[in-house]
């Protein structure tokens, strides 16, 4: 069962996925992306190249620095952050629209993304943490995606460790050992997320006419 079939009135929730690079989120995102009713991707905006493959205004929109400074200087990102020598944002737009609408966001964002999320939404936020099996998995994984020149893979190994010191800092944390189980831990959090009585926000009226009729 998924969210989607859930057929009582509910907000949205922002639903994070940070992780140290190469730990396997985007996998995991693009798996639950596929599958889940109500669930959309927040496209972030980036001023690194894309890599091959990756499709503008679906993976990210890639902005020039200059476009994506006056978007920032505009108020057009809920958050932004400097990783790994170049920008990211999370663009404000339609965001609160889709959890009013019972639409749940998913954020493929780092540690810091997690934290200004979640100092202007906390109330919204489900923050998971994904970490790979061991450092020397972490260096495979990389190596295996093929998309990256060695010395970038080298520099995203140096900063595992300054992204894994916030495991602590999550509501969740899933070792992705393996893609299937990891897949069906992500899916059970997000269930049981929705189903948190304070998202479902139409059991009152529920309930109230339960009562009424009895
Ligand atoms: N704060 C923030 N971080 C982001 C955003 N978009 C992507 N990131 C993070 O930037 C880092 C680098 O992303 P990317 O270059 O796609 O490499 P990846 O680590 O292989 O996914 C990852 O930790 C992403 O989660 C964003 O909008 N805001
Ligand atoms: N559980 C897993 N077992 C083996 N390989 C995995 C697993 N999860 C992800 N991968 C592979 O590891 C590489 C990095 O995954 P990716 O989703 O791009 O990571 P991230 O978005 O965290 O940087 C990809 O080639 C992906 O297919």
């Amino acid at each position: 069962m998924t969210g989607g079939e859930l057929k009582v009135p509910r907000r949205g929730l922002m639903f994070i996925l940070s992780s140290p690079s190469g730990a396997g989120k985007t996998t995991l995102a693009s798996r639950l992306l596929a599958t889940e009713k109500d669930l959309v991707l927040s496209v972030s905006a980036t001023t690194r190249k894309a890599r091959p493959g990756e499709v503008d205004g679906k993976d990210y929109t890639f902005l020039s620095e200059e476009e994506f400074f006056r978007m920032r200087d505009s108020g057009g990102f809920l958050e932004w952050a400097y990783v790994f020598g170049h920008y990211y944002g999370t663009p404000r737009a339609s965001v609160f629209d889709k959890l009013a609408k019972g639409v749940d966001v998913l954020f493929d964002i780092d540690w810091q993304g997690a934290q200004q999320l979640d100092a202007v939404a906390g109330g919204d936020v489900v923050k998971v943490f994904i970490l790979p099996p061991s450092r020397t998995e972490l260096e495979r994984r990389l190596r295996e995606r093929k998309q990256d020149p060695e010395e970038v893979i080298r520099a995203r190994m140096a900063k595992a460790d300054a992204e894994i010191s916030h495991w602590a800092e999550y509501d969740y944390v899933i070792v992705n050992y393996d893609l299937d189980q990891s897949e069906h831990m992500l899916r059970s959090i997000l269930l049981a997320e929705r189903l948190r009585r304070r998202r479902q926000i139409g059991l009152a009226d529920i309930v109230k006419d339960m009562m009424r009729d009895a």
